[in-house]
C-alpha cells in the first residue's frame, strides 16, 4: 500500500493557504476552465462542489500540522481563481521520514514558517 492509498477516509476542509505545493505545475488551461465551470454550477456552500477531494499529506512536526499537496494542481488553480478560501482534501497522515522518501531528498526547506500560514483552528474535518 502506498502513502497515497493508506488512511483514505479523512476528508477535511483546509485553508488553501495552509497547503504547501513544492512542485511547480505544468498547467492545462482548458482543464482549469472546465473545472471552474464545474465549480460555478454548484452551490458554494455545498460539501460536494463537483470536484473530487485533493490528496494532501499531513506531517506533524514541532507541535504543528504541515500540509503538502503534490497533485491536484489543476483543482488548486480552479479554487484559487474562483476565490475559494478552503479546499476539500483527503488528508493522508505521514511521518517526516515518509515525506523524505516520497520527495527523494531533503525536506528541510519545506518546513519554513510563512506569513500566509493559517491557524490550525480553521481546519475542519467532516
Ligand atoms: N471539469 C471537471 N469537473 C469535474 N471533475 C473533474 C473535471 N476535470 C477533472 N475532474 C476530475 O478531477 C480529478 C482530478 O483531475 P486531474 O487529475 O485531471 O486534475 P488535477 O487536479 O491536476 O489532479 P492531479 O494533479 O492529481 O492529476 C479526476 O478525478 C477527474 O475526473
Amino acid at each position: 500500500m502506498s502513502i497515497q492509498t493508506s488512511n483514505m477516509n479523512r476528508i477535511s476542509f483546509l485553508p488553501l493557504s495552509s497547503i504547501r505545493r513544492p512542485i511547480v505545475p505544468v498547467l492545462d488551461e482548458d482543464k482549469i476552465t472546465r473545472m471552474i465551470e464545474t465549480l460555478s454550477r454548484t452551490d458554494p456552500q455545498a460539501i460536494d462542489d463537483g470536484l473530487p477531494p485533493i490528496d494532501v499529506l499531513r506531517v506533524r512536526k514541532n507541535g504543528k500540522d504541515w500540509y503538502f499537496g503534490f497533485g491536484g494542481c489543476h483543482r488548486f488553480q480552479a479554487y484559487e481563481r474562483t476565490g475559494k478560501q478552503t479546499v476539500k482534501c483527503k488528508v493522508v497522515p505521514v511521518t517526516e521520514s515518509m515525506l523524505k522518501m516520497y520527495v527523494g531528498g531533503s525536506v528541510d526547506e519545506m518546513f519554513k514558517e510563512r506569513s500566509a500560514d493559517a491557524p490550525p483552528s480553521s481546519v475542519t474535518a467532516v
